[in-house]
């Protein structure tokens, strides 16, 4: 009986084993759903610890949630290079910006992430099951991207917690996800956050994600991602009339660092 058991899942990952060989998608499906029942089962595993440790939703759990999540990487072969962690220690709160290539980047932000620190999310995150709770504990903000007045209002209460409790708020500025290997046009809801509560612009920036990830062409393999955190750009003094070349600014000092961390420093130059 045990021996049969043991042949029928030797056959069985000999066959995925095949299959994954032989064909990029069924490779690409096997990792990405992986991916997606590894997040959802340590959601499910990081909500109870964070419920025991600090009992509700509070930021604390950030804590939890990078624990776990740093472990991702070793499963699907990443490695992370960073460089610049101490732009991340200014005095009192920052908007932090970054690049968002896929549902992979989870692991990118959690390699780094500071204390104190919760991302704006779009709101239909909240219905992604047990991931959707590990989100909500961790104290994520979420807007409804559909609604640019209820966004902005998100927004702007942000602004006035964030001196109080001294928040970092990590926000996507191209606001979806993109894996060209270049960024779309920013978005200014970040900038005007930083400029309403007066408080220092960090970029991050992550190399392409292209020579090992590609949703279009089906490649998923392990890979090496760059990663630079930027000196701080401050905003002390700006109103919003600088808004626009405070996110002009900041989208052209990260497309070239994209661009060089990923090995094409001409495009930058060419096409800025
Ligand atoms: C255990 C394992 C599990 C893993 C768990 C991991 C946990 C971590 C969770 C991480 C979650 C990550 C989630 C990532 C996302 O969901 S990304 C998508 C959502 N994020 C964003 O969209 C942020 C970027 N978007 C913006 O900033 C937008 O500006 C927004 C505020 C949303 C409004 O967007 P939109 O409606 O499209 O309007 P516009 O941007 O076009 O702006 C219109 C005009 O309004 C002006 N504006 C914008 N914001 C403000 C503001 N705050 N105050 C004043 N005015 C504002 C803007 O300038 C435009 O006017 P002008 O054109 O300049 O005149
Ligand atoms: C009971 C409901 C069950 C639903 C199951 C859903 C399964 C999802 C499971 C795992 C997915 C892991 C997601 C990790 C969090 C990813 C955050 C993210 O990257 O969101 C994308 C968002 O920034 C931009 O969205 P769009 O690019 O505009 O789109």
């Amino acid at each position: 009986m045990e021996l049969g058991w043991l042949v029928c899942g030797t056959a069985v990952l000999l066959l995925l084993h095949v299959l994954m060989e032989l064909s990029p998608a069924v490779n690409f499906a096997l990792r990405i759903g992986f991916y997606c029942v590894l997040c959802l089962v340590s959601s499910a595993l990081a909500a109870a610890a964070c419920l025991l440790v600090n009992g509700g939703r509070t930021v604390k759990n950030m804590r939890i949630i990078k624990a776990v999540v740093k472990t991702f990487k070793y499963f699907f072969g990443l490695r992370f290079e960073v460089k610049g962690l101490e732009n991340f220690e200014v005095e009192g709160p920052a908007i932090i910006v970054s690049n968002h290539q896929s549902i992979l980047d989870m692991m990118g932000l959690m390699e780094i992430l500071p204390d104190n620190c919760v991302q704006v999310g779009k709101k239909e995150l909240m219905y992604t099951g047990t991931v959707g709770l590990i989100i909500y504990l961790g104290g994520v903000i979420f807007i409804n991207r559909k609604s640019t007045s209820s966004a902005k209002m998100v927004m702007a209460e942000v602004a006035k917690t964030m001196a109080n409790e001294n928040l970092k708020v990590w926000v996507y500025p191209e606001g979806t996800r993109n894996c060209t290997g270049d960024l779309l046009p920013f978005k200014k809801g970040a900038f005007h956050l930083a400029v309403q509560a007066q408080v220092p612009v960090i970029p991050v920036v992550y190399s392409s994600f292209t020579t090992f990830y590609n949703p279009k062409t089906k490649l998923f393999t392990s890979g090496k991602i760059k990663v630079e955190v930027l000196p701080p750009i401050e905003t002390k003094g700006l109103t919003s009339d600088d808004v626009t070349d405070l996110t002009d600014r900041c989208f052209c000092t990260m497309r070239e660092t994209l661009f060089r961390l990923s090995g094409r420093p001409s495009e930058a130059k060419d096409s800025s």
